[in-house]
């Protein structure tokens, strides 16, 4: 499956939304990948993580989790964790912080591989490899539904990226006007409040 064939995944759930966004990052852009239209359709997102799988596979060999940031990560991760056979998992913020919480573990030194749902500054994707190993996981490889950045963000760590485009983003103080006259839509869950 390639970039074009997984943006065809977005369109056709229509998920690849045009306007004002700001993303987790505090980042705005004209466009939205809103994932989740994508991922309520069992076999849209079996179609799309199987291929993830495959390519984890095919560039770092087997590895014993798969461990994602809540919430968007976790639908993916557990998609590609059952195509991976093997078991799923997924860190959430607790003050803030991403942490394993609800009884799951890491033996040390196990391979792990993180799956997040989007990429675009990389910041939840190395928050969420530096939690896992802080549990005593070994993280192998970062793996993602699509990469924003077009290849450009480093998470310390190979990323898989299924697709991978360029997307403009712009801090918000030097917004084109033409985004700048748009209304404001902050979809992600970083800034909500506890
Ligand atoms: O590469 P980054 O700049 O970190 O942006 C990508 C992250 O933003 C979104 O999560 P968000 O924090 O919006 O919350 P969500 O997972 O609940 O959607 C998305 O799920 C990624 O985790
Ligand atoms: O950077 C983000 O926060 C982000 C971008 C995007 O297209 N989709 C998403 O869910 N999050
Ligand atoms: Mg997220």
């Amino acid at each position: 499956m390639n970039t074009e064939d997984v943006l065809n995944e977005f369109r056709d759930a229509g998920a690849l939304r045009e306007g004002h966004f700001v993303l987790s990052s505090g980042l705005h852009s004209p466009v939205f990948l809103q994932k989740n239209l994508v991922f309520m359709d069992g076999a849209r997102c079996e179609r799309l993580c199987k291929a993830l799988a495959e390519k984890i596979v095919a560039t770092v060999g087997p590895v014993d989790a798969a461990i994602s940031p809540a919430v968007g990560g976790i639908i993916p991760g557990y998609e590609t964790a059952k195509h991976l056979n093997v078991r799923s998992m997924y860190v959430e913020r607790e003050g803030g912080e991403f942490k394993l919480r609800r009884g799951f573990s890491v033996e040390p030194g196990e391979k792990i591989v993180m799956v997040e749902d989007i990429v675009t500054t990389g910041l939840s994707s190395r928050e969420c490899i530096a939690a896992i190993q802080k549990a005593g996981g070994h993280v192998v490889a970062a793996a993602c539904i699509v990469d924003r950045s077009g290849g450009k963000v480093d998470v310390g760590v190979p990323l898989i990226a299924l697709a991978s485009m360029e997307v403009p983003a712009y801090p918000a103080d030097a917004l084109p006007p033409e985004l700048a006259a748009l209304p404001v839509e902050d979809p992600g869950s970083r800034r909500l409040s506890k």
